[in-house]
């Protein structure tokens, strides 16, 4: 059982992955990143014979099967709105600290609350869009103006919020106010 799970969401492009991985950097053996979408993306990569790891990655491939895997898991989650939280938390190994990655519902929230309560802490990664555009995005209908995307811009209860534009904090600087919610452990 994890000590303290930290909850990253924020925009396509906004810096997930990369603020994610260094902060994994610097917790090293304390901390476990897991990805709700890990599970869509296997099961996505074992029925159509794709590269699981191309998938995972933050390059070019995953754009193109994003709005199927998107429509897939939505109709997962009526069923069953913690069936991808559920795997992904199965599947990771015991550390004091997991950081999920990859946050996007209310209802992503809602069954971390419930299942962790206090130990959960929510961080909101914001980046303006001429940002966001030179680091790769794009809007696409049908995958920016939907709930995967849309869902938590209105969620005002976080714990913290780091804007990640070009120009703005440092990675030091966001890294240290990420270490401040650890503070206890
Ligand atoms: N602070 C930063 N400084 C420099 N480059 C950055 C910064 N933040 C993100 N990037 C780069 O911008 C690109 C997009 O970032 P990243 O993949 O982390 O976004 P994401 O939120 O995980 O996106 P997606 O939702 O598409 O997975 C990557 O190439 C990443 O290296």
């Amino acid at each position: 059982m994890p000590q303290i799970i930290l909850l990253f969401s924020g925009k396509r492009k906004s810096g997930k992955d990369f603020l994610t991985t260094h902060l994994q950097k610097l917790l090293g053996d304390k901390c476990e990143v897991l990805k709700i979408s890990q599970p869509i993306k296997s099961h996505w990569a074992k029925e159509k014979n794709l590269n699981l790891n191309e998938l995972l990655g933050d390059g070019e491939y995953k754009e193109q099967y994003r709005l199927d895997m998107i429509n897939w898991s939505d109709e997962m989650r009526l069923q069953d709105y913690g069936y991808f939280c559920r795997i992904a938390c199965q599947d990771a190994t015991e550390k004091p600290i997991w950081i999920v990655s990859d946050i996007r519902r209310k209802t992503d929230i809602r069954w971390f609350k419930e299942k962790y309560g206090d130990q959960i802490r929510t961080i909101r990664i914001v980046a303006d869009e001429d940002t966001r555009k030179k680091r790769g995005f794009q809007f696409k209908s049908g995958v920016d103006d939907v709930a995967s995307e849309c869902n938590l811009d209105d969620y005002t209860d976080w714990d913290l919020v780091i804007d990640n534009s070009e120009g703005k904090q440092e990675v030091e600087e966001q890294l240290s106010s990420i270490l401040g919610l650890l503070s206890g452990l």
